[in-house]
């Protein structure tokens, strides 16, 4: 059986999927990014490395465009195996997207990481003046790991333990923080950052991108219905390594069956021991997030070097809020009937 099998090559179930999330705190936030804009002397734009151009999010473009910044692309960890010989290669063709600004990648896990963006920013990061040193705004899609980053570059560069708030599900940031120092200058004009709330964009035109950013847990979970999800995890997984399930099942494009399963395995079963699917949906989802169920990237690299050739440079066009308004109300009347909320 395993041996014959043979991964869907395409999804097939993109009506069903929600493509908004652009909640209160992510339009509040994005307008007093812009109000303070004229007090920031820098940008630390944070993408997901497992969706390196899915988590762009155009409208940083568009609201921060002139401001001197860096990217950070977060979860390197999670986007392939640490010693892979691919991890160079894939991030020699993230870095040729961005080529007007400096480029790193980072794990959670590694200190080390944390030292090439401290030290870039030491010598690229300017202030006014001494009194109020340099302020560094990160910016970044909910739940990317703005937070985390924030506290690993304080730990490295003034050996300073946590100062902002992180966690598991998107928008635990609310608002935008009070400056960190994360460099002390012998001058005195020091570099803070200060932490911002998660924004996602208004209107995702592509459904297949609604699907990546809720994988990353950009989006809430209760948003796309988790056995939609989970089948498109399992889509993926199968295109890479089919064998890293198979504690609980053999090489299976039935998301129902895998889920079933493992349902069954995990313990997840309602009363009468009728397995809990969209529970076992949510667990088999956070494995994935934990680097249990392989690792991988969601966006295909040399599909967009190519669509750049093709196109040129630029991302997603960014849709004014009220055409993402149309688009998302135009979307949710084409969705099927079951699947409206
Ligand atoms: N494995 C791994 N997990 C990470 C990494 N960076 C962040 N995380 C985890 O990702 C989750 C989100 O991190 P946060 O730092 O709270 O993300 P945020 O961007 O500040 O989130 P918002 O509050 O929604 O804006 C947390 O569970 C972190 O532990 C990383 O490099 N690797």
């Amino acid at each position: 059986m395993a041996a014959s099998f043979v991964p869907r090559h395409v999804f097939p179930h993109y009506a069903s999927v929600p493509r908004s999330y652009f909640l209160g705190h992510h339009r509040a936030g994005l307008r007093k990014m812009k109000e303070m804009l004229s007090s920031i002397d820098y940008v630390v734009e944070c993408r997901d490395f497992r969706a390196p151009v899915t988590s762009i999010n155009p409208m940083f473009e568009e609201a921060l465009g002139e401001t001197r910044r860096l990217i950070v692309y977060t979860k390197k960890d999670l986007g392939c195996q640490p010693d892979s010989p691919v991890r160079l290669q894939m991030e020699k063709k993230i870095r040729s997207f961005d080529q007007r600004g400096a480029v790193f990648f980072v794990s959670s896990t590694s200190r080390q990481d944390m030292s090439p963006i401290l030290k870039h920013l030491r010598n690229d990061a300017q202030g006014p003046d001494k009194l109020v040193g340099c302020r560094v705004m990160v910016v970044g899609m909910p739940n990317v790991g703005k937070s985390t980053l924030i506290n690993n570059l304080r730990n490295q560069g003034v050996k300073r333990a946590k100062a902002v708030q992180t966690g598991g599900q998107p928008g635990i940031t609310r608002k935008i923080g009070t400056p960190v120092k994360i460099i002390e200058r012998e001058n005195e004009s020091h570099v803070y950052v200060l932490d911002t709330p998660g924004v996602f964009v208004p209107f995702v035109p592509d459904a297949e991108k609604m699907l990546k950013l809720a994988l990353c847990g950009c989006v809430k979970d209760a948003v796309v219905p988790p056995v939609t999800l989970a089948d498109y995890l399992l889509y993926h997984i199968n295109l890479h390594n089919a064998q890293v399930y198979e504690r609980w099942s053999e090489p299976t494009n039935e998301v129902m069956a895998l889920l079933n399963r493992f349902a069954r395995h995990a313990g997840h079963l309602s009363k009468g021991g009728v397995p809990n699917i969209d529970l076992a949906a949510l667990h088999l989802i956070q494995k994935w997030r934990a680097g249990d169920l392989g690792r991988f990237l969601l966006d295909d690299l040399s599909a967009e070097e190519q669509r750049r050739q093709e196109e040129g440079p630029r991302g997603a066009v960014v849709m004014s809020m009220s055409q993402a308004l149309k688009a998302d109300k135009k979307a949710r009347k084409q969705r099927p009937m079951e699947t409206k909320k």
